[in-house]
C-alpha cells in the first residue's frame, strides 16, 4: 500500500477548544494537521494566523501543513515558519514571484508547495518541479469547509501524478475539499497520497472511527 497520509483540516474544529481538538485528532490517527489561512481578500473568508499556529504547536508532534489562501503571500511566510509550520503552500496566482516565494519558504526551513484551484492551470508547475515538496489540488473552490467534491479534480490529480512520477522526485500530492469516507479511495486511485478532510472528521463525534474507515478504504486501493 502507498504511504497515505490523512490531514484533518482544523477549519471545521471547535476553535474554542483548539488545543484539545488537535490532540484528539492526532490520537485518533491524523498524520498531519492541515491549517487553513484565509484573508478575506484572496478568498471571501477570514480565519486564523501565525499566533494560532504557535498556540497549537506544543500540542502536537505531527507536521503542521499551512495552506495560505492569502494575497500577497511573502510577508506572512516567515511568521508562519517561526510559529512552527512544517509545510507551507500558496496559490501561484497570489504570488508576484513564485520562485521567490518557494525559496523564501525553504530558506525558513519549511517544505514548500503550490496549490491549484479547480480552474487554475497546471502550467505553473513547468519550471518549479525541482523546488516543490507538495502539490495541493483543490477539489472545491477555496474559502469554506463543507462543500461538495468537484469530480473534475480527479483528472487533474491524475495529470499531476504523472508529472510527479516523471520528475522522479518525492513530492506529496495532496487533495483538499469534500473528501469523505465515500470518495477518498477514488482520489487515491487518481494518484493522491495526502488527504485533507475537515467536516468529514470534525463533524462527527468519533474522529477515530472516521479516520479508521478512511484508512480501510485506502487499504483497498
Ligand atoms: O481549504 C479548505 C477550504 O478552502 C478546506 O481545507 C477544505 O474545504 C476542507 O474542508 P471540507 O473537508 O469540509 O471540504
Amino acid at each position: 500500500m502507498a504511504n497515505y497520509r490523512i490531514a484533518p483540516s482544523i477549519l471545521s474544529a471547535d476553535f474554542a477548544r483548539l488545543g484539545e481538538e488537535v490532540r484528539n485528532v492526532v490520537t485518533a490517527g491524523a498524520d498531519i494537521i492541515h491549517f487553513d489561512v484565509m484573508d478575506n481578500h484572496y478568498v471571501p473568508n477570514l480565519t486564523i494566523g501565525p499566533l494560532v499556529c504557535e498556540a497549537i504547536r506544543p500540542h502536537v508532534q505531527v507536521p503542521i501543513d499551512v495552506h495560505l489562501m492569502v494575497k500577497p503571500v511573502d510577508r506572512i511566510i516567515p511568521d508562519f515558519a517561526k510559529a512552527g509550520a512544517n509545510i507551507i503552500t500558496f496559490h501561484p496566482e497570489a504570488s508576484v514571484h513564485i520562485d521567490r516565494s518557494l525559496q523564501l519558504i525553504r530558506d525558513h526551513g519549511c517544505k514548500a508547495g503550490l496549490v491549484f484551484n479547480p480552474a487554475t492551470p497546471l502550467h505553473y508547475l513547468d519550471h518549479v518541479m525541482d523546488r516543490l515538496d507538495m502539490i495541493l489540488i483543490m477539489s472545491v473552490n477555496p474559502g469554506f469547509g463543507g462543500q461538495s467534491f468537484i469530480p473534475e479534480a480527479l483528472s487533474k490529480i491524475a495529470a499531476v501524478r504523472r508529472r510527479i512520477d516523471d520528475s522522479g522526485r518525492d513530492i506529496m500530492l495532496e487533495v483538499d475539499g469534500g473528501i469523505k469516507i465515500e470518495n477518498i479511495a477514488e482520489a487515491a486511485r487518481a494518484g493522491a497520497d495526502t488527504f485533507v478532510a475537515g467536516s468529514a472528521i470534525f463533524g462527527k463525534p468519533d474522529y477515530k472511527t472516521v479516520i479508521d474507515a478512511m484508512r480501510g478504504q485506502l487499504a483497498q486501493v
